[in-house]
């Protein structure tokens, strides 16, 4: 393991945070919550209807000790949880749908974090990011102060250590959307102790090009840097620019950046998907994440391309961020 999770894993268990892990009955998730419980690391606990997640465990010579199990359709504080949930929607949920709701795991696994059951959640192995993130979204909600939610990856090869967003949420961000993940993302980078040097990524640098797309960039550097002057934010960069320090000398002299950039901003999903999976296919970088930026309380997703320790890694992450959190709060 990478001195970065060696580091969090000290941080996290001394607390020892509970984090829910709603898909129980899937191989790598259960090996993780084995290794996580096995560790003490953290405390975890599966969603599912008990006797399959047993069976699967059986079945993959995984033991799962005195991890809790909690089965929606059994769960004993079921009518509070509705009632919180009915609650928490004001006028978008009836009784009934709520309850209908809740029998999905992703929708009762969050309402359990919420709910103080539990610290954090960790899921998406065997969801799409869609029907993981959406309870968070409509139940945990973005911080005040904080529009949008997003999703980062920390990308990891050795000691060299990056961030990458938004990956994994806004399809589409306008010009204030993108100076936010910007700003969010710098935030999120000192947390892996990085001192962020934010690129703004496009396919041109500094004017090279023109179009709506390098424009909405540019337009989103200067929104960053107007709102947080003491953060290094610049652009528009193509990823060389930004990275390389004899093409940053060519393309982009006068940048603070030098091509020393470690925070990397992605102008869409497309290219945000598409890039921190090449770096992780193609380079050979550890891509944990997707990472949620700007909840109330830490909800993360996962790839369903994941392993067993990308669950435990962004397990880690979960536990330190509902750490951080109680400190802030
Ligand atoms: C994230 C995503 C699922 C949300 O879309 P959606 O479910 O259609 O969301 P809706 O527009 O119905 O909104 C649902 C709720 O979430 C909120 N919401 C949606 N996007 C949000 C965001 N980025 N940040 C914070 N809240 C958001 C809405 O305000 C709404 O809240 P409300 O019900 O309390 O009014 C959608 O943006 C998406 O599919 N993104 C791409 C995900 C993906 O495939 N990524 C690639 C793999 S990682
Ligand atoms: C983050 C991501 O791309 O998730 P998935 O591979 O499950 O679509």
């Amino acid at each position: 393991m990478s001195n970065l999770f060696t580091e969090i894993k000290a941080k996290v268990e001394k607390h020892k945070p509970t984090i829910v892990l709603p898909e129980g009955t899937d191989e790598r998730i259960l090996e993780a919550a084995a290794n996580l419980a096995k560790d003490r690391v953290v405390k975890p606990i599966l969603v599912g209807d008990v006797a399959d997640v047993q069976a699967k465990a059986k079945e993959q010579g995984i033991e799962l000790g005195d991890i809790t199990i909690l089965d929606p359709a059994t769960y004993e504080g079921l009518d509070e949880m509705v009632a919180a949930f009915v609650e928490r929607r004001k006028g978008k949920e009836t009784e009934e749908s709520a309850r209908e709701k809740l029998r999905d795991v992703n929708y009762f696994g969050t309402m359990l974090v919420y709910m103080d059951k539990a610290d954090g959640l960790v899921s998406g192995a065997a969801h799409s990011t869609g029907d993981t993130v959406r309870p968070a979204l409509q139940i945990i909600k973005t911080q005040p102060g904080i529009k949008r939610t997003s999703g980062v990856f920390v990308m990891v090869k050795d000691e060299h250590k990056f961030v990458f967003g938004d990956c994994a949420i806004n399809i589409a961000p306008n010009s204030e959307e993108l100076a936010e993940i910007a700003i969010a993302t710098a935030e999120t980078a000192k947390v892996f102790g990085l001192d962020p040097k934010v690129a703004m990524l496009s396919f041109s640098t500094k004017g090279s090009a023109s179009s709506m797309e390098t424009q909405k960039v540019s337009e989103a550097t200067k929104l960053a840097q107007a709102a947080r002057p003491d953060l290094v934010i610049d652009g528009e960069f193509q990823f060389d620019a930004a990275f390389v320090p004899a093409v940053a000398q060519k393309k982009a002299p006068d940048s603070p950046l030098q091509g020393q950039a470690n925070v990397f901003i992605f102008p869409s999903l497309e290219s945000g998907n598409l890039g921190y999976k090449i770096a992780q296919r193609l380079g050979g970088y550890d891509a944990i994440g997707p990472i949620l930026q700007g909840l109330n309380k830490p909800v993360n997703d996962l790839s369903r391309g994941c392993n067993a320790a990308d669950v435990y890694k962004l397990s880690l992450i979960t536990a330190m961020q509902s750490i951080n959190q109680k400190v802030t709060n």
